[in-house]
């Protein structure tokens, strides 16, 4: 049986009321990633100069950083209706008709976890992405024939957590390829002083800076610290958010002072502790600490990786520093291999 897929910062229902509460509606309203929401503004002039459709788009990233946002967001900047869809809900190309036959000129169909298309949906749209048009194939066998049928010229804008798992030729057939990079401390304490806002709940600068320290550079994890901080401001105190508070509400959440959650720590414990640093398999260390694994490299490891936590090797993941002090550990001393060609430094 397949094992539950935990999410630790991806969105829940509650989650999700949340996304949605506090998701910027205009592209000046998204905070960070200033290099794609200019790319983007470009090309949504143009698309409105040219009076043609947007290039279709694709948005990677780790989970919570805003490929859904941006998706929403450039309907909401055209002027045009957005139909939503994702990979795992696309079984047969069948599936894809209704949002096909739905479509409006120059309109957006979002399809959220491209990556996990089947590949006869997936080789069912590039016709559709191309030509903006679908061939229908009816009946079987020997009388079977292909329709062709027109569709409204429209954009597809994909998303995934996983670019390297998309085929070359889906990938070729998106215009625009927009990478989301992990947000900077001050970005995110902009966005938890925006939000808190939007919540009527007032926050020190301290405090949204406190926030953004612990939020592992997420506005999603920055939003769901956020109101747990409110929450927790309101119950055991006047409901301002003051450093002090914020520190306390974190510490509770046993979000350590570098951000880190429980998934985390136990990341790092069980692959110094169990695996002696590493390197070892994201399988064993998933079927360690009981997630999946797509959890752990979707999810954990991109922040873990690009903080230099650990480390990738052919072999697998290896501790770094880092993460020993992030412990309390001390890292080992590095022993000369017997079969280490190049020799030791300490020789
Ligand atoms: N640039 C931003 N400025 C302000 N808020 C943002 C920004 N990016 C994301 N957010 C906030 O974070 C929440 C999560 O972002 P979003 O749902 O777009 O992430 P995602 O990349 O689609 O994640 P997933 O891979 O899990 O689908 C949004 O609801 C929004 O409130
Ligand atoms: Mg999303």
């Amino acid at each position: 049986m397949a094992r539950e897929k935990v999410i630790t910062s991806g969105p829940g229902d509650e989650q999700k009321k949340h996304d949605a509460a506090l998701r910027p509606k205009l592209l000046k309203e998204v905070i960070g990633q200033r290099k794609v929401a200019e790319r983007l503004e470009i090309a949504v002039r143009a698309s409105k100069k040219l009076n043609e459709p947007l290039g279709h788009i694709l948005f990677d990233g780790p989970p919570g950083l805003g490929k859904t946002t941006f998706a929403t967001v450039l309907p909401n900047e055209l002027g045009t209706s957005l139909q939503m869809t994702s990979g795992p809900a696309l079984a047969k190309p069948a599936d894809l008709l209704p949002f096909l036959t739905n479509l409006e000129e120059g309109s957006v169909l979002f399809i959220d976890e491209i990556h996990r298309m089947p590949r006869v949906v997936e080789e069912f749209i590039y016709p559709a992405m191309e030509d903006f048009r679908i061939d229908i194939v009816l009946g079987e066998g020997m009388s079977a024939r292909t329709i062709s049928m027109t569709l409204k010229r429209f954009t597809l804008i994909g998303a995934t957590t996983r670019s390297g798992m998309l085929s070359g030729p889906m990938r070729d057939r998106f215009k625009m390829h927009e990478h989301l990079e992990f947000y900077s401390v001050d970005e995110l304490a902009t966005i938890a002083t925006v939000n808190a806002a939007k919540l009527n709940t007032p926050i020190t600068s301290q405090a949204s800076l406190e926030l953004a320290r612990r939020s592992r550079g997420t506005p999603r994890v920055a939003n769901s610290r956020l109101h747990w901080t409110r929450s927790f401001a309101a119950a055991q105190h006047d409901g301002t958010i003051t450093e002090e508070v914020a520190r306390a509400a974190l510490d509770m959440a046993e979000v350590d002072r570098d951000g880190l959650d429980k998934n985390d720590r136990k990341y790092l414990e069980t692959l110094i502790d169990l695996y002696g640093g590493g390197p070892t398999g994201v399988e064993a260390l998933a079927a360690t600490i009981n997630l999946a694994s797509d959890t752990l490299s979707d999810e954990i490891e991109p922040y873990l990786l690009r903080e230099q936590y650990i480390t990738r090797s052919p072999r697998g993941r290896v501790a770094m520093p880092r993460a020993y002090s992030a412990l309390g550990k001390l890292p080992p001393v590095p022993k000369p291999k017997p079969d280490d060609k190049q020799g030791s430094l300490f020789e």
